[in-house]
């Protein structure tokens, strides 16, 4: 009697075994009932064998194999193998994360209609600029596998070469998987790829989307039928009968890493599918993640530079520091930059306000008691939002609402220090009271639907001033924005994190290429007590290969990725003292000793030591090399495993870590 070996969704590193009479071969990569426990579940066939590792009289059944799809192909399981091996997650788990929720439903799946793809008039492509067409070619060109770093400015066409190239895959009968950090950001992309390819069928796939439709989405990837595959980081699994080309474009932002669940890094996962099947794969970046921009001084990626803008009449925007040490500001405004939006309004042009921190300021506080609104669930504290009146914890999402007087000593002069968006808003709607101010971050843009209503009123010349967070900062162009002004950039400058500059520089030159995009000259002003340092000097000179040279070698000398590898262990409970000691366990297991490049650290409390009401710590684990780090980790892992742990403490593994 054949044994079906399942994959279920449970945090554990096994298989599960199951009688199926009428199984055969041909059922490997099909979804499967089984009776689990006092209920069932769905898996997934990885293996049906003659013999299992369990007596057959101890098996149970297996309730229906599912048929309504063809079975997971190969190369799927190749890739999930692949993750679950690299980042320590088990197998049924990166499976079962990969499918859509209506797939992994004991219910029978709806189906519903497809929506009819709207067909948009095709825009004529632009004749390509040299340096355009030299990527192109040298991508079109490589066979197989192959990986390229598109480096090109802002504003420098790389959507145009990534348009050509799916263009060639679509013409050799070839599907393309193109990855962005976050779909609700990139609606403009989407329409441009809808717009070139009216006959071809484009899928969305991000976590936005409904279940039936991200199912059908899926659905259509997977039949072939779909010829572009738009989606975020989760979309990288998804099988693609006819993959030819992967685009990962803004390759460098935080978002291609799942902070939660399985922790894994799709821009990395993407190369390594490239390789499993054979094709080629574009990285996309004005400012490159240190990580890939080293692969790409080495001889791993291919290096295709785009130096100009690729609108012959723009020109990159002139960068300029305000220097504010002897300044007298007006809530945290120059008057160099009040005077340069001055002038824009004048003229009948943009203007853009830069500051990466929303609400209205960071915390209530009480000059007479020293009282501050802190959360009580996390070592944080509660921002002051003022549109709404709350107090909002950014981390937990805890509200409270505004007291009047302080909770401490009852002095009903208590004050906001410092800023976000809302009030720097609200200051500029003050300065120039017939200005049109449009105000962009998390709280006035929740939705895709905000967001492209949004865009639409920036495109249609709706505000005069736009004043928001990185969600501004991201791929956009619109055309009659000329000025950009950058306030609070310093607190990140000394930042703990040694990755806090390379954030920076990459948010900051994000931000700055918005400005002067079309034939308007653009203009980028940005406060600073500390104008000499070394970033903004490369800011200045837009020289990013020179910023990532300098931060490599410091990396090299300090001896952190990418010339290190590293994991972190992180516990979490009700008591600091029940993680630490669960961590001080996890350094002294046999595994540890027998493996000598690994070098383990000693636990620590993470630097937000509480969220949520747990405890935090962690234990950074690094190697020289990748391998090394490799070998240790199973083993590791398997030990903690076997720990007794209190009750109401989890860990998990961190590979590649990208906050410490
Ligand atoms: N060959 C070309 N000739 C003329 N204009 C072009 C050409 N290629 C692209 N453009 C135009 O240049 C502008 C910038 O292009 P695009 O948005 O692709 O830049 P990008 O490199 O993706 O920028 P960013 O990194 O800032 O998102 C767009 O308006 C685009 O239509
Ligand atoms: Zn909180």
């Amino acid at each position: 009697m054949p044994v079906l070996r399942v994959a279920l969704d449970l945090p554990l590193h096994r298989l599960f075994e199951y009688r199926a009479e009428q199984a055969s071969v041909a059922d490997i990569g099909r979804r499967v009932r089984v009776p689990f426990g006092r209920g069932e579940k769905i898996g997934i066939v990885v293996a049906v064998v003659e013999q299992g590792e369990w007596p057959l009289e101890q098996l149970k059944a297996a309730t229906a194999i599912l048929d309504d799809l063809p079975p997971l192909p190969d190369d799927f399981f190749a890739l999930c193998e692949f993750a679950s091996n690299y980042y320590q997650a088990p197998f049924g788990e990166v499976l079962m994360q990969a499918l859509p929720v209506g797939l992994k439903r004991l219910a029978a799946p709806q189906r519903r209609a497809g929506r009819a793809v709207k067909a948009v008039a095709p825009l004529a492509p632009p004749a390509l600029t040299a340096e355009q067409a030299t990527a192109i070619n040298a991508v079109a060109i490589a066979g197989g596998f192959s990986a390229h770093l598109l480096f090109g400015v802002t504003g420098s066409g790389k959507t145009e070469v990534y348009l050509r190239l799916i263009e060639r895959t679509l013409a050799l009968g070839e599907q393309v998987l193109l990855l962005v950090p976050e779909i609700n950001l990139t609606p403009q992309l989407e329409a441009r790829v809808r717009s070139r390819f009216p006959e071809h069928n484009v899928v969305a796939l991000h976590s936005e989307l409904a279940e039936a439709a991200r199912e059908r989405n899926w659905r259509a990837a997977f039949s072939g039928a779909a010829a572009i595959v738009l989606g975020t980081r989760l979309a990288v699994f998804t099988p693609l009968p006819r993959l030819g080309l992967i685009l990962i474009d803004e390759e460098h932002d935080p978002s291609f890493k799942q902070q939660d669940g399985m922790r894994y890094s799709a821009r990395d996962l993407a190369v390594v599918r490239a390789r499993q099947q054979a094709v080629p794969i574009l990285l996309g970046s004005a400012t490159p993640s240190l990580e890939t921009w080293a692969n790409a001084q080495g001889s791993r990626y291919a290096l295709l530079t785009l130096r100009e803008r690729a609108n012959p009449q723009a020109r990159l925007p002139a960068v300029r520091l305000v220097d504010t040490r002897r300044m007298v500001l007006r809530e945290g405004v120059s008057e160099a930059l009040v005077s340069a939006i001055r002038q824009r309004l004048e003229r009948g042009e943009q203007s853009l306000v830069f500051l990466n921190r929303r609400g209205y300021a960071p915390v209530l506080a009480c000059p007479a008691c020293g009282w501050v609104s802190r959360c009580h669930r996390c070592a944080a504290n509660l921002v002051l939002h003022l549109a709404d009146r709350r107090l909002r914890c950014h981390h937990c999402g805890l509200e409270e609402r505004v007291p009047r007087a302080c909770p401490t000593c009852g002095n009903q002069d208590i004050h906001p220090f410092g800023r976000g968006t809302q009030r720097v808003e609200e200051w500029l709607q003050g300065e120039f009271p017939d200005a049109r101010i449009l105000r962009v971050d998390r709280d006035s843009v929740k939705s895709r639907k905000q967001w492209e209503a949004m865009l639409d009123r920036i495109h249609g010349g709706e505000a005069d001033i736009l004043v928001g967070t990185q969600m501004l900062a991201k791929g956009h162009d619109f055309p009659k924005l000329t000025l950009v002004g950058v306030l609070g950039a310093d607190s990140a400058l000394y930042a703990a994190d040694w990755r806090a500059p390379e954030r920076l520089f990459a948010q900051l030159m994000q931000v700055a290429g918005r400005a002067g995009r079309a034939e308007l000259e653009g203009e980028v002003l940005i406060q600073t007590q500390y104008p000499e340092h070394p970033l903004f000097a490369a800011l200045v000179a837009q020289d990013y290969p020179g910023f990532a040279a300098g931060q490599l070698k410091e990396r090299e000398q300090a001896g952190f990725p990418p010339y290190a590898f590293q994991a972190v262990l992180r516990a979490e409970a009700p008591a600091m003292a029940d993680a630490m000691a669960f961590l001080a366990q996890a350094v002294v297991l046999p595994p540890v000793a027998e493996h000598e490049q690994v070098m383990l650290y000693d636990p620590v409390p993470m630097r937000m030591a509480r969220l949520a009401n747990l405890e935090r710590a962690q234990l950074l684990v690094e190697a020289g090399s990748r391998p090394a780090l490799q070998a240790f980790l199973p083993r590791w892992r398997a030990a903690i495993e076997q720990l007794k742990q209190p009750a109401r403490l989890r860990w998990h593994l961190e590979v590649d870590p990208l906050e410490l």
